[in-house]
């Protein structure tokens, strides 16, 4: 379970969440939505205590506050969306290992390999990789870790439509078998396949919309209402 509680966000004199509160159970996915700038990266960062922000609050991931950092870092996972986790010149291979071996994980690499796909190209260096195939890799790596808490930063960019798909099912099965996972997103059709609920930043507050409720509004309906006059 993540929570936070009267969270205040932003950078220097600029304020992107004021007083926001929420709590995310376990095995729920979550998706982060809000056009360009509104602080999605900034409020992903700041749960896995990765600091850079101006933060006033309380956060707890699994019971563990965000103040003790190396607690937090062994529950929390921030796959970021632009492949910056990656080392150019180590191999796929070495990434999974690696993620395996920093998180004690129980998770075995073939079978990583397998079910994201990556499996074709565990020998190739990360340098020579398509950025398609590096945000496979990212989110290999994610998995691999067996976190019980995933925050994935646009984690379906650059994917095919069927590693969209590949990933769609996967988020789901990691939730079914009790991981919470937030991911934010600007492909709203998606979100709304993936989430049990949709957080969206609108006004420096959170608005939060069930995703699972039949006859409920749709992403795309609820991003047009809120940030009709955004610019
Ligand atoms: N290190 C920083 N120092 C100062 N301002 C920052 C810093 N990082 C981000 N910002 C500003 O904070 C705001 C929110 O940025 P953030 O990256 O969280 O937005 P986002 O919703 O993830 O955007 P996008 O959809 O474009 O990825 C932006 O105005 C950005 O310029």
């Amino acid at each position: 379970m993540l929570s936070f509680c009267h969270l205040t966000l932003g950078h220097g004199s600029v304020t992107l969440l004021e007083d926001a509160s929420l709590t995310l159970e376990r095995g729920e996915v979550v998706g982060l939505v809000a056009p360009n700038g509104f602080g999605k990266t900034t409020l992903l960062t700041t749960l896995a205590g990765m600091g850079g922000a101006r933060a006033r609050g309380k956060i707890s991931v699994q019971g563990v506050p965000a103040h003790d950092g190396a607690r937090l870092r062994a529950t929390v996972f921030y796959a970021p969306g632009d492949a910056s986790l990656l080392y150019p010149s180590c191999t796929v291979l070495d990434h999974v290992r690696m993620a395996r071996s920093l998180w004690a994980s129980p998770c075995s690499v073939e079978a990583v390999a397998r079910t994201c796909g990556i499996d074709g190209f565990m020998r190739k260096r990360v340098r020579t990789l398509s950025q398609g195939m590096k945000q496979q890799l990212t989110l290999a790596v994610a998995y691999a870790t067996n976190a019980p808490c995933l925050l994935l930063d646009e984690p379906m960019n650059a994917l095919d439509p069927t590693n969209v798909q590949r990933n769609t099912a996967i988020l789901r099965a990691l939730a079914r078998r009790g991981k919470t996972i937030v991911m934010s997103s600007h492909i709203l059709e998606n979100v709304d396949e993936v989430s049990d609920r949709i957080v969206f930043i609108s006004d420096k507050s959170l608005i939060v919309a069930d995703a699972r409720s039949s006859g409920g509004e749709r992403a795309r309906d609820i991003y047009r209402r809120l940030y009709r006059n955004a610019s």
